[in-house]
């Protein structure tokens, strides 16, 4: 399997309204998945994500891995070649936040998630504590990704969700997590914006505590420029033939 193959149509590709989406997101099935290590331990999470590097560019660090480990396992991930996902969904009074995504920019994530429910202002300081965070670190700015609705809600009001990504575009927030059901409605109120897809199941596979689950390519036929994948190949007996199968399946 050419695991470079495919997906080339994104890079600065036109969407309805003449913008142009972020020139960041690259072709290959790997630049697209990204990898949740949802562990309470460091080495643990290295090992797995190391095992599953074929199939994954980015690791994503969550609320428990970083608990465990701190900042050290972000370091440790980048110096393994991943793309680091920092996924602690800041949301607090703004200066707090600000000052939280200040350290967070100067860790060298590519991606970092706010959550829209803060408000404006809000993401505003986020937005600014990581751009000068990662200035002053001498680091990429990160990606900021907006938290819509968690897609554990089963159901979403249309009118929250807009409301939530007009904040985040108005605050210059870059992306945003959102179920695969959700993506339509988001576009028609920030088409430029990039979709982060988390909840992926297989047709028919338990979907735990995910309430508006979606196949990897129901996500992707319905826009998503990156999927997080979690224990569809995490909690598999074998994760990397679970992880084998996915992209298979994508690029079959
Ligand atoms: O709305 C959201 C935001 C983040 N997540 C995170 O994605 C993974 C999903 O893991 P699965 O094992 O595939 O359910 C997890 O780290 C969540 O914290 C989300 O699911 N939904």
């Amino acid at each position: 399997m050419n695991w470079s193959e495919g997906w080339c149509d994104v890079v600065g590709e036109q969407t309805d309204n003449g913008e142009v989406k972020m020139a960041s997101i690259e072709g290959s099935a790997r630049e697209r998945l990204i990898l949740a290590l949802d562990l309470d331990d460091a080495v643990a999470a290295l090992r797995l994500a190391t095992s599953l590097g074929e199939y994954f560019a980015t690791a994503k660090v969550g609320l428990e891995l970083f608990s465990a480990a701190g900042p050290s396992v972000v370091f440790s991930l980048r110096e393994a070649g991943f793309r680091v996902f920092i996924d602690l969904k800041l949301h607090d009074i703004p200066t707090t936040v600000g000052r939280a995504a200040h350290v967070l920019g100067s860790l060298g994530p590519t991606f970092v998630t706010l959550h829209a429910a803060g408000g404006v202002e809000m993401l505003r300081l986020g937005m600014q504590g990581l751009m000068e965070g990662s200035r002053k670190a001498d680091e990429e700015m990160p990606i900021a990704l907006a938290v819509s609705v968690l897609t554990s809600e089963s159901r979403v009001e249309s009118g929250l969700l807009k409301t939530r990504i007009s904040h985040a575009f108005a605050a210059g927030v870059q992306g945003y997590v959102a179920s695969a059901h959700d993506l339509a409605t988001i576009r028609a109120v920030a088409p430029s914006m990039v979709s982060v897809v988390p909840g992926i199941r297989q047709s028919g596979a338990p979907t735990h505590d995910q309430g508006r689950p979606a196949t990897a390519q129901e996500a992707f036929a319905a826009g998503a420029d990156y999927l997080v994948i979690g224990r569809t190949v995490t909690a598999a007996a074998d994760p990397k033939a679970a992880a084998e199968s996915l992209v298979s399946g994508l690029l079959g």
